[in-house]
């Protein structure tokens, strides 16, 4: 460790009481943003707002869009959030946006944090504590992955059932740390984290509103860069459908704070399993992200109006 890490560390170590072996990332994190630190955040919050959301939205690259629907929308930026990470990726505009969409009170994310911008898992995934401190029931997370499984298109939305996250195999995970049973428990089952309830009332309304989607396992990889040839085939064959940076350590994180999630993926581009495929881009991802959020928000709506008329799924 470098001198200056070293005595930030030092620092952090005798702020919070800890003994000098602790020096974890996520663990520093956890400590610093205690239950009542992220209570303080979110009675701030509640005191702007004046609004109890049920559901947080959390809008991958490019589907920003989704907060622009909201109904007698009331916006915080990040910024004016004390404490609060920034964003700092193309396609994350960086609000918390508060209103009815479909009848249902929500908050959404405009913007999310990503481990590769150098924040901890635990400060990308401090966000979804505070909306179980706002009262929300149900987290919706949306990204832009690029697709493995050759049967998935460009444009296609694929319905998270599971995942598979390489930097959480290899215990860079956001619950680790001293915990605080006031959140959630300190073993977390995750083998049925994608509720298959909501997961049926999306397929409804995929049917309904005749938008096909798919069904598949998000991986994730840390990035910020894409992947190898060799990488996409390992994932391929682990049973990754699609890959991208970000959704399952949040997914994580709502489970342990007790709420549901529904998660779901658009296709943005092909990830590369052969030397003469395309290279990722992220601007490109952005854009076709944006083109394709229609039939997602149309989806997203009809599940809200759904989810409100089973409100006993929130339970
Ligand atoms: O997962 P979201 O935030 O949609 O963003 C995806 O797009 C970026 C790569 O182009 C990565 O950040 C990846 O995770
Ligand atoms: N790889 C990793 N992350 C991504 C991709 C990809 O192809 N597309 C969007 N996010």
């Amino acid at each position: 460790m470098d001198e200056t890490a070293e005595k930030v560390s030092q620092s952090f170590m005798k702020e919070f009481n800890l003994p000098r072996e602790f020096i974890n990332h996520e663990a520093i994190t956890n400590a610093y943003y205690t239950y009542e630190k992220c209570e303080s955040m979110a009675n701030m919050i509640k005191n702007r707002v004046n609004f109890e959301p049920k559901v947080a939205i959390v809008c991958g690259s490019g589907l920003g869009d989704i907060g622009n629907l909201l109904e007698n929308a009331v916006f915080i930026a990040y910024s004016e959030i004390p404490e609060f990470p920034r964003t700092t990726v193309l396609g994350h505009k960086g609000n918390l946006i508060f209103g009815n969409l479909s009848g249902m009170p929500v908050v959404c994310m405009q913007g999310r944090f990503h481990p590769f911008e150098g924040y901890s898992m635990a400060l990308c995934t401090l966000p979804i504590k505070i909306f179980k401190l706002l009262g929300c029931k149900v987290v919706v997370l949306t990204n832009a992955a690029g697709g493995l499984n050759r049967s998935l298109n460009v444009g296609d939305i694929m319905l998270i059932k599971d995942h598979m996250s390489l930097p959480l195999l290899s215990l860079k995970n956001p619950l680790i740390g001293v915990n605080d049973d006031r959140f959630g428990p300190r073993f977390v089952p995750i083998n049925k984290l994608y509720s298959k309830n909501l997961r049926d009332l999306f397929k409804e309304c995929s049917k309904e509103l005749n938008i096909p989607i798919n069904e598949g396992v998000y991986g994730t990889i840390g990035g910020p860069s894409y992947e190898t040839v060799a990488d996409s085939k390992f994932c391929l064959a682990s049973g990754m459908d699609c890959v991208g940076m970000s959704t399952s350590h949040e997914a994580i994180v709502a489970a342990y704070c007790g709420l549901k999630v529904l998660a779901c993926s658009i296709i943005t581009d092909m990830a590369p399993i052969d030397y003469d495929d395309h290279d990722p881009d992220h601007s490109e991802i952005v854009k076709i992200a944006a083109a394709k959020a229609k039939h997602l928000e149309r989806l997203i709506c009809s599940f809200l109006k759904k989810l409100k008329d089973n409100l006993n799924l929130l339970d």
